[in-house]
């Protein structure tokens, strides 16, 4: 898939998370075959840019590959001087968040509520359009709420005002995260423009991403929550559509070594107070498992950095010899 002027090596993209997709969790999901992982929302409000949450979130420095920044707003005029400002900090594709249902970003009518007032989506995607020179992307849902959903009809003004590539989350607005994924509205996107299209929506697995590749006829496909705690899923993801076999899960010894760099990573990131409490978060899904309840529990109860290596460390030292 072409977005601009960067064609990417395959069809698998990380879809932001806010808390999640930061520059650590990014940067393996890449090394394990993504071909682009697209930042946690920045907001446009210049108010909040000079907080450590937002600078942590704008430094690119030893980022790998391509540099998707996510903006989140509603004022046209503010959405442009923040893509403007996000392109200054480095970003190669600025891509703009209509997809997000959370209450503090509806409030100000930003995120996936912005789809019920189709004139000023329209004044947003063209203002950040002009404002930069680099390929600008948008994400939605399928609509408002079930009995509204306008897909099409965002996709075309999408097309229209110079959006280079468009990617859909198959619900609504109202659906929340509710219930299943559905992919017609994201097939009926794609037949209705010429942009790329980019599938999105409980991609867990490589049989579903054949599936929604299949149906939907989708340029490419945006996973979040399959790759939380296994951010290798791209590798698997990737193998099985090129070939048609799955691999074998992951060896003990990898995602050991995975989980490791992961934690170094956080703590070099924030700092060891916010390192050990993302940490737990990311832990938590990585030993997901009912029989790795006992060790969660004991994880979480850790306090320094150190700590929390070691028991991990310890926990795989014991798997290895029993
Ligand atoms: C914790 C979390 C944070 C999210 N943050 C963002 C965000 O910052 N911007 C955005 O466009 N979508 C955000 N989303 C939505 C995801 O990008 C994605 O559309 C949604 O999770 C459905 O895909 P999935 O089933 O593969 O997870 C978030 C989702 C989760 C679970």
């Amino acid at each position: 898939m072409q977005i601009g002027p960067y064609q990417l090596k395959n069809q698998l993209i990380v879809a932001p998370m806010a808390g999640v997709t930061d520059q650590a969790f990014r940067n393996l999901c890449l090394r394990y075959g993504a071909a682009l992982a697209v930042s946690e929302m920045l907001s446009s409000n210049p108010e909040v840019w000079d907080t450590d949450k937002s600078r942590q979130r704008m430094t690119h420095s030893g980022e790998e590959g391509i540099r998707s920044v996510q903006i989140a707003g509603a004022d046209p005029e503010l959405m442009a001087q923040a893509a403007q400002f996000n392109v200054e900090q480095g970003a190669h594709i600025i891509d703009i968040n209509m997809g997000c249902p959370a209450k503090k970003v509806n409030k100000k009518l930003a995120g996936s509520a912005l789809m019920q007032n189709p004139p000023l989506v329209k004044d947003i995607l063209q203002a950040v359009v002009a404002a930069v020179d680099v390929p600008v992307t948008l994400k939605i849902r399928t609509g408002w709420e079930p009995e509204h959903r306008n897909g099409v009809q965002i996709a075309q003004i999408a097309e229209d005002c110079g959006i280079a590539s468009l990617a859909v989350h198959g619900r609504t607005r109202q659906c929340m995260y509710k219930g299943n994924a559905e992919y017609d509205t994201i097939k009926a996107i794609k037949q209705n423009v010429s942009i790329p299209v980019v599938a999105n929506g409980d991609i867990d697995s490589p049989e579903k991403a054949r599936f929604v590749l299949d149906y939907t006829g989708v340029d490419a496909l945006m996973i979040g929550r399959g790759a939380q705690g296994r951010p290798w899923i791209f590798r698997e993801i990737q193998h099985y559509l090129e070939t048609g076999n799955k691999l074998a899960p992951i060896e003990v010894a990898e995602q050991r070594q995975v989980m490791l760099e992961h934690l170094t990573k956080l703590y070099d990131l924030y700092g060891e107070y916010k390192g050990i409490r993302f940490a737990r978060k990311h832990i938590g899904w990585y030993l997901d498992q009912e029989d790795q309840r006992q060790f969660r529990a004991d994880f979480n109860q850790l306090e320094t950095a150190a700590e929390q290596y070691s028991l991990v460390e310890y926990y795989f030292d014991e798997l290895v010899q029993n």
